[in-house]
């Protein structure tokens, strides 16, 4: 399968694919590979999805070999950010997700660390960071050696035209946020207007 892979000197590399096709087969691979290796090592995948189409190009992990190889019940998996609609909108992170992959895949229903939708973007924000807070203290989810922010096994971003990830747009007063690991928006230039997002890591 052909791609151009461009590396920056130990800070990575991008990938480039020829084809949707090729890129969410890769991507299944990768994503398999990094779970097998965290659950080797800390005996638990944590995850953490956002929107958009990437969630779709992540489907083919419930084909073989990955429905049978895969620990599913290793997995934790956590939200890069949330519109705050109710879980059957269409514009929900987590129905999206649910449609695609955890409704067909055996992942423990406790294990899916969604954003409470019924209480104020700013409630949500701080009760889904308290809830990342214990699991970093019961060391489910692992923590930085540099700081004391959460370190995820893996997080999986896309980018809006406007080159967003999760629910960080240019210029917005949240990606000066320094002290809390999520915050809120209620001014969020893309609908729905309230949201809540993982903040950028301050180490
Ligand atoms: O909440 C949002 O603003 C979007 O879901 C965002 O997080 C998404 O990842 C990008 O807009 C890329 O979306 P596409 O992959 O569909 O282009």
């Amino acid at each position: 399968m052909a791609f151009s892979r461009i590396s920056h000197k130990g800070r990575g590399e991008v990938r480039i694919y020829e084809s949707t096709h090729d890129l969410s087969t890769n991507l299944a691979e990768y994503i398999a590979e990094i779970s097998e290796a965290s659950v080797k090592e800390r005996g638990v995948f944590c995850v953490a999805l956002s929107g958009g189409s990437l969630i779709s190009m992540m489907s083919k992990l419930r084909d073989t070999p990955y429905s049978r190889t895969v620990d599913w019940a290793r997995w934790h998996i956590f939200w890069t950010d949330e519109r705050l609609v109710s879980k059957s909108h269409s514009d929900s992170n987590y129905k999206l997700a649910k449609d695609v992959l955890f409704s067909k895949i055996p992942v423990y229903p406790s294990y899916i660390h969604s954003i409470n939708v019924t209480v104020s973007a700013e409630e949500a924000a701080n009760r889904y960071e308290y809830a990342i807070r214990q699991l970093v203290r019961k060391g489910t989810v692992g923590a930085s050696r540099i700081s004391d922010c959460p370190k995820f096994d893996l997080i999986l971003l896309g980018m809006g035209p406007d080159g967003h990830v999760a629910s960080l747009f240019p210029l917005h007063r949240a990606l000066n946020e320094k002290n809390e690991w999520v915050t809120f928006l209620t001014d969020s230039p893309d609908p729905p207007s309230q949201r809540i997002t993982f903040t950028l890591p301050s180490g």
